[in-house]
């Protein structure tokens, strides 16, 4: 059993403080999952410590502990929690798709898909979008100035900010992440979907859509559950191996860059398991980060009464 501690400090006002954490290795050298942090949230004074604890067979564990400030009770909190905020990330078809929807469906997050915007902006022949299908035909992200604004437009919208949202493939550049840095706009947790070159091909030929609900399906992995459903799904204009693959560079090119920027919230899964794996690695995590932000509420009411 390896053990890893990460400390979430949390005071008044205070910016994110990045640092650096090493993953854990396990035998394969590719941890199930990793998370390595120390971050700043700006409601109140409560540092905690989140260990996440891993065996060989890859399974996480992740325990919040009260830091010595916490026990000795020398708590100061102010504001309400706030909903989660949550990115993901990962190359073409490493399950982006198919995690957000288990997520939206346990947290009712407001799923915010940046590919999903562009193909509605493309389908209504808007300028924008007939200039993005352009860039997106060659496998190259579109240009900021076009999908900047759409997605920041979308997280302020009323749903996102009472739900909480989970942003799916943005900030794809570091001038995207630079772009929400300055409007301060910052996720919980940034969880990046780890896989092998090899299995994404496979999914994104088998990829399918369909377009009355919008669920994901995979001819092999995840079949429509009956026939009239196979009859209408749809495949996606740039989901062939030859521009997957352009994809694929435009994705290594640009996403150190972006992990940059979030290297005190990442969570790193291995998007190589099963569907129903992949999930309960997240869920442990963005259920331990809800269970925090509860127990900071407690204690800000609390001190609320003790003031
Ligand atoms: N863990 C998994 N195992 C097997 N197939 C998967 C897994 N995750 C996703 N898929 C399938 O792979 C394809 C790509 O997944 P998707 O969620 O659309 O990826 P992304 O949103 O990252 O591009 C889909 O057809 C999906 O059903």
């Amino acid at each position: 059993m390896v053990s890893l501690g990460i400390s979430f400090s949390c005071v008044a006002a205070a910016r994110t403080t990045p640092s650096l954490a090493s993953s854990p290795s396990c035998s394969n050298n590719k941890p199930f999952a990793s998370l390595h942090t120390t971050r700043s949230l700006e409601t109140s004074r409560v540092p905690f410590r989140l260990e996440i604890s891993y065996d060989r067979r890859f399974s996480a564990e992740l325990r919040w502990k009260p830091s010595a400030a916490a026990r000795s009770g020398s708590v100061v909190a102010t504001t309400k929690p706030e909903p989660l905020k949550i990115m993901i990330s990962g190359a073409p078809a490493s399950g982006k798709g198919t995690q957000c929807e288990l997520i939206e469906k346990k947290y009712g997050l407001v799923h915010i898909a940046a590919g999903d915007l562009l193909r509605a902006e493309i389908g209504a022949g808007t300028e924008n979008g007939k200039r993005a299908k352009e860039y997106m035909e060659k496998g190259m992200l579109v240009p900021s100035e076009i999908v900047v604004m759409m997605v920041k437009e979308r997280l302020l919208q009323p749903d996102a900010q009472e739900k909480g949202w989970l942003l799916d493939g943005y900030p794809r550049s570091l001038s995207q992440a630079t772009a929400l840095e300055d409007l301060r706009i910052r996720p919980d947790l940034f969880i990046l979907l780890d896989i092998s070159e090899d299995i994404l091909i496979e999914r994104v030929v088998g990829r399918r859509l369909d377009p009355v609900t919008g669920k994901i399906y995979h001819l092999k992995y995840s079949p429509p559950e009956n026939e009239e459903i196979a009859a209408r799904l749809t495949q996606r204009f740039d989901d062939t191996e030859e521009k997957v693959k352009l994809r694929l560079k435009t994705h290594h090119l640009n996403v150190e860059d972006v992990l940059s920027t979030y290297k005190d919230v990442i969570f790193k899964v291995n998007g190589d398991a099963p569907i129903e794996d992949v999930f309960v690695e997240i869920d442990k995590a963005l259920s331990s980060i809800l269970e925090e932000k509860s127990r900071i509420d407690s204690a800000s009411m609390a001190a609320g009464m003790t003031h």
